[in-house]
């Protein structure tokens, strides 16, 4: 690849979230095609790569990482292969867009840390979209520039209309909670020492034996308090609320407050927001087009991420190790983290958490 060659990508894993990737990158992105997919269900590969022309199919994951003419990958494969497909695009020295979270446990995380660490350059972006929504880019420039105030608490709502009857209580947390320990660790700017996951009544349309609503509380290093529910089985539409509170007032975002209509007989309201593909399709859109401007910047020997990096995917990821124990125990969790220092300098640009060593 040169400056002016478009990155070749390769998409693995093109069920929902990775079909929009590819139609992303070849319509709304510049300087990008996708070259490879590659999916375990060759159907499904066949389906997704009869929209994009140039797309070679690659049955084997590991083959379509390995392919010389891929310039860099985009993981959309389910949540449990994820930490080994990233490992094997570092070995290929490949950049990598890992779709949430980077890995299932803490220890396949600390892992992509520490060989990322070793390579001496910045491979692995992790797909926590949320930090490119411009409804989170403002609230957290209201944070930063100190307009509410030293924040103190924050409240989040999370719903889902549905998920998968093979979603488990523990999932809920790895693959929905996620999303709000990471954006917790990005607007606040420090580490969660402790979590607690409580327990109210589930809801009689979840599956049997899933923990669904889930009510979760963060404590940060300065004592911050955040607290969320988790509704993943919540009818009706998709929401994410977030609300900081500070000495100086509070701001809300994610209120679905699109066009609201006054119409006969006495009806009022707007529109509720179906899914996570039409609540975040922007921050999608930006999350890519920043990390292929990434690549071009960083050719082959520098840096190739703009936004959450390995060290992100693992404190999200050791947050969530301790909110599956406080799930199983019912208690205060501590969380188990190794102090960055350890690490080197491989990490996140977007997160706060980025001291120097
Ligand atoms: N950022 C977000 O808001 C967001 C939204 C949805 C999903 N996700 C994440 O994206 C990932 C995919 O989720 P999805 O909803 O698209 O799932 P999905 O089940 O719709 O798609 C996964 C696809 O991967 C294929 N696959 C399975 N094992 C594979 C393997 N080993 N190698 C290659 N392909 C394989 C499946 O056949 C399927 O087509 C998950 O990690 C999920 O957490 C993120
Ligand atoms: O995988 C999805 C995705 O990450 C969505 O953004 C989130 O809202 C859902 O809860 C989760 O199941």
């Amino acid at each position: 690849m040169s400056d002016t060659q478009d990155l070749r990508v390769a998409v693995l894993g093109v069920g929902v979230m990775g079909a929009d990737h590819v139609d992303r990158i070849n319509r709304r992105i510049s300087g990008a095609r996708v070259t490879v997919i590659s999916d375990a269900s060759p159907e499904r590969a066949a389906q997704v790569g009869a929209t994009a022309r140039d797309a070679q199919l690659v049955a084997d994951p590991f083959e379509a990482i390995a392919v010389e003419d891929v310039d860099a990958v985009l993981l959309a494969t389910p949540s449990a292969v994820h930490a080994e497909q990233v490992l094997a695009c570092l070995h290929a020295g490949k950049p990598v867009l890992c779709e949430k979270p980077l890995a299932t446990d803490a220890e396949g995380a600390l892992e992509i840390v520490r060989r990322e660490a070793e390579l001496g350059r910045r491979l692995v972006q992790v797909g926590f979209m949320r930090r490119f929504d411009h409804e989170h880019e403002r609230l957290k420039s209201l944070i930063d520039t100190g307009d509410l105030g030293q924040p103190l608490m924050m409240h989040c709502a999370h719903r889902n209309p549905a998920v998968s009857p093979r979603c488990d209580s523990a999932a809920v947390i790895t693959n929905s909670v996620v999303h709000e320990i990471d954006a917790t660790r990005f607007l606040l700017g420090e580490e969660i020492m402790a979590i607690t996951v409580l327990r109210p009544t589930p809801s009689s349309h979840a599956a049997e034996g899933l923990q669904d609503p889930q009510l979760v509380i963060l404590e940060t290093e300065t004592g911050r308090m955040v607290d969320i529910e988790v509704f993943v089985n919540a009818g009706v539409g998709y929401e994410v609320r977030t609300e900081v509170v500070g000495e100086r007032g509070s701001a809300m975002i994610g209120l679905d407050v699109g066009l609201v209509r006054r119409t006969e007989p006495g009806s009022w309201g707007g529109q509720i927001t179906p899914g996570f593909r039409e609540r975040f399709g922007q921050a999608y859109d930006s999350e890519v087009q920043r990390w292929v401007d990434a690549i071009h910047a960083g050719g082959r020997s520098g840096d190739c991420v703009d936004g959450p990096g390995s060290w992100d995917g693992y404190a999200a990821a050791a947050v969530c190790a301790a909110g599956i124990r406080s799930l199983e125990t019912w208690d205060r969790i501590e969380v188990d983290m190794v102090p960055r220092s350890i690490i080197g300098r491989s990490g996140s640009a977007g997160a706060a958490p980025d001291q120097p060593e």
